[in-house]
């Protein structure tokens, strides 16, 4: 077991933003957290990244109370992809790339052969070592976010947190992160709002209404039209995908029904019709 949510609940401004959420992540696997805009999602993981701290309950990582874990020592375990993750500094992209050793750094020491290797081997896995001298000021929002995920990679984190790690991305860099994370042996608690892709990505997707658990597990046993429909408002069908068999969601864009048909009034009704 790696990550522990204990009825973890965050206040501000008179409301719970995450209430009493428990929630398991397990060595190697990949839990999606998915829910409406507002749901409380990047407020739970910010907790885990330890840039906010929860009003009660616990955040666990193998078993360890976070809060009893010195800063430099938790961000040797937990690398995170947030929606906060600034590069405003004029830095090249391999620089950024190798900040991702900071915590593991001893002192004012350069990084070791096997620490720019793995610099290397990130920035190829993410497709951004051809920018490895540009200013990442001078990158596109895609290029920017991939320089993020060889940032946090090079971590070595016992646990990768993202939150929304696909925004930017086009298709092709969205298949190859996520089926990259796939592959892996990594640990990842991640935020998506792409339904289809948290399908196809995650061993459990959890789902969040208003801060609290709505349901939690297999994506086949929990992504339903029953829980789109009460969670997000709209109707869907989902179908299996016809090759990995994992469910897919199609959206339905059509308006509502039409009522069905009433006999009209023989004259109108004082309040106007009834919708
Ligand atoms: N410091 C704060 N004070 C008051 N409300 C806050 C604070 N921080 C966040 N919120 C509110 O908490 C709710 C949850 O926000 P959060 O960013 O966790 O949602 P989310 O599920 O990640 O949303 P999105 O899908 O839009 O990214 C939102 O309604 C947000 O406005």
């Amino acid at each position: 077991m790696v990550l522990s949510l204990r009825a973890l609940t965050v206040e501000a401004a008179g409301r719970a933003l995450v209430d009493r959420l428990s929630l398991d992540v397990a060595t190697g696997s990949i839990v999606g957290l998915v829910g409406p805009n507002g749901s409380g999602k990047s407020t739970a993981l910010r907790c885990v990244y330890r840039a906010l701290k929860p009003t009660s309950g616990a955040v666990l990582l193998d078993g360890t109370d976070l809060t009893s874990l010195k800063l430099r020592d938790s961000a040797r375990s937990v690398a995170a992809l947030t929606q906060e993750s600034h590069t405003e500094l004029d830095f090249t992209v391999e620089e950024v790339v190798a900040l991702g050793r900071a915590p593991h750094a001893q002192g004012n020491h350069p990084l070791t052969d096997r620490e720019r290797e793995l610099c290397r081997e990130a920035m190829d896995r993410l497709d951004v070592a051809h920018l490895a001298d540009r200013s990442v000021l001078s990158l596109s929002g895609g290029e920017r976010q991939r320089v993020l995920v060889a940032r946090a990679l090079v971590q070595e984190p016992r646990l990768l947190v993202l939150d929304e790690p696909t925004n930017h991305l086009d298709v092709r860099h969205q298949v190859e992160l996520l089926s990259f994370l796939r592959g892996s042996a990594l640990t990842v608690f991640t935020a998506l709002h792409d339904l289809n892709l948290a399908a196809q990505v995650c061993d459990r997707v959890a789902v969040l209404g208003a801060g609290c658990l709505v349901a939690a597990g297999d994506p086949a046993e929990v992504l339903t039209p029953e829980l789109v429909r009460k969670v997000f408002g709209v109707d869907a069908v989902v179908v299996p995908h016809p090759r990995t068999g994992l469910p897919q969601l199609l959206y339905d864009l059509a308006p509502p029904p039409p009522l069905p048909d009433i006999p009209a009034p023989a004259s109108p009704s004082p309040e106007g019709p009834h919708t």
